[in-house]
């Protein structure tokens, strides 16, 4: 039985057209992740597969039943599907063991243990605004977790957080998965955050899905600019290196040729295929930035070594398989 189902859902709001005939799956196993720039629709979707939005065409289904939307129920809301939403809220005036306690339905040890697992136990007998917005973030998660649901929602979950919290988290959304067996569909714009975690990534632009694979496909084969450039650091080749690269490889006319930094090797001369002048060093923590002048064009190249400098001249290897050929 198909865990998740999202079928030709379209959604116009006020006069954008949010949503446009989406539709993917999502297997019971699977780590989904929804990327793309601002406004291309990613919470509303997420909304309307939480049945808190009401869809104009098509539905969204979990286990083959039809998700209601909020004008065909009482109360907004699947009994099965939690949504942390970028704008949680904790219920006020409240003590947070009594927030927590108000929607939990686990036997109280694994209510216990799940406190545990989201680092909140020393925050139960705080009142729910005297909190930083993480801990709020992490005492929502719990409440959401508590009420035992299958498929949770997450939008711009680390967004902003530090890359401390943020570490936390990321361990807690997986020891959560890990236990209780509950599915994840996330919603991000940093590709660091989700390339090594989904096992399947959808990208939205203007309310349509323009690409879904593994982070690997998504990432090695973009299929155009938008999607390289979302999902990590690139080069656009112009005609100067693109002439040299004519003499390696039959480069494909009348495309766009995208290579990543890093498919860029320095190597001995006789290893090479490409010559080049450093004109500027980046640190950038745990590699260099190298800004390299190949035939006149220049493209940034990264390396874990310490010991180039500007004006260096250094030997190349590009593989012609690491070449990303897009439509104009
Ligand atoms: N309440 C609203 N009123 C008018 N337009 C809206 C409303 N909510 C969303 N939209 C529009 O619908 C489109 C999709 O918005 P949505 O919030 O789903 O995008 P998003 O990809 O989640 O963006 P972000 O990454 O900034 O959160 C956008 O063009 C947005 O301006």
């Amino acid at each position: 039985m198909q865990f998740l189902e999202v079928h030709n859902i379209s959604k116009l709001i006020g006069k954008t057209e949010a949503l446009k005939k989406v539709s993917f799956q999502q297997e019971k196993s699977e780590n989904v992740a929804i990327i793309g720039e601002t406004g291309s629709g990613k919470s509303t979707l997420l909304k309307i597969i939480g049945g808190l939005i009401q869809t104009d065409n098509g539905y969204a289904a979990l286990y083959n039943k039809k998700i209601l939307g909020p004008d065909e129920k009482l109360i907004a809301g699947h009994e099965k599907i939690a949504y942390l939403s970028q704008h949680f809220d904790l219920p006020i005036h409240l003590r947070v063991e009594q927030a927590l306690e108000y929607a939990n339905t686990l036997e109280e040890n694994v209510a216990k243990d799940l406190y545990k697992i989201c680092h909140i136990n020393h925050l139960l007998k705080r009142k729910t605004n005297q909190l930083s917005g993480g801990e709020k973030q992490r005492i929502a998660l719990a409440r959401l977790i508590s009420m035992q649901p299958e498929l949770l929602l997450l939008d711009e979950p680390y967004s902003n957080l530090d890359p401390i919290h943020k570490s936390t988290l990321q361990t807690i959304i997986q020891a959560i998965q890990a236990k209780w067996n509950i599915s994840v569909l996330m919603v991000s714009h940093n590709p660091k955050d989700i390339l090594a975690w989904a096992d399947k990534i959808i990208v939205m632009q203007n309310g349509e899905i323009v690409q879904q694979g593994s982070p690997e496909e998504i990432y090695r084969t973009p299929a155009n600019l938008y999607i390289a450039q979302l999902t990590g650091n690139y080069n656009i080749i112009k005609s100067g290196i693109k002439n040299f690269l004519s003499k390696i490889t039959e480069v494909e006319k009348h495309k766009i040729i995208v290579v990543r930094p890093e498919s860029f090797s320095i190597v001995d001369a006789e290893n090479a295929n490409l010559k080049g002048k450093i004109t500027e060093v980046h640190f950038m923590g745990a590699q260099y930035e190298l800004v390299v002048s190949i035939d006149q064009t220049l493209v940034k190249i990264t390396t874990p070594f310490r010991y180039f400098k500007a004006g260096n001249s250094i030997d190349i290897y590009l593989s012609p398989k690491d070449i990303i050929y897009l439509n104009e």
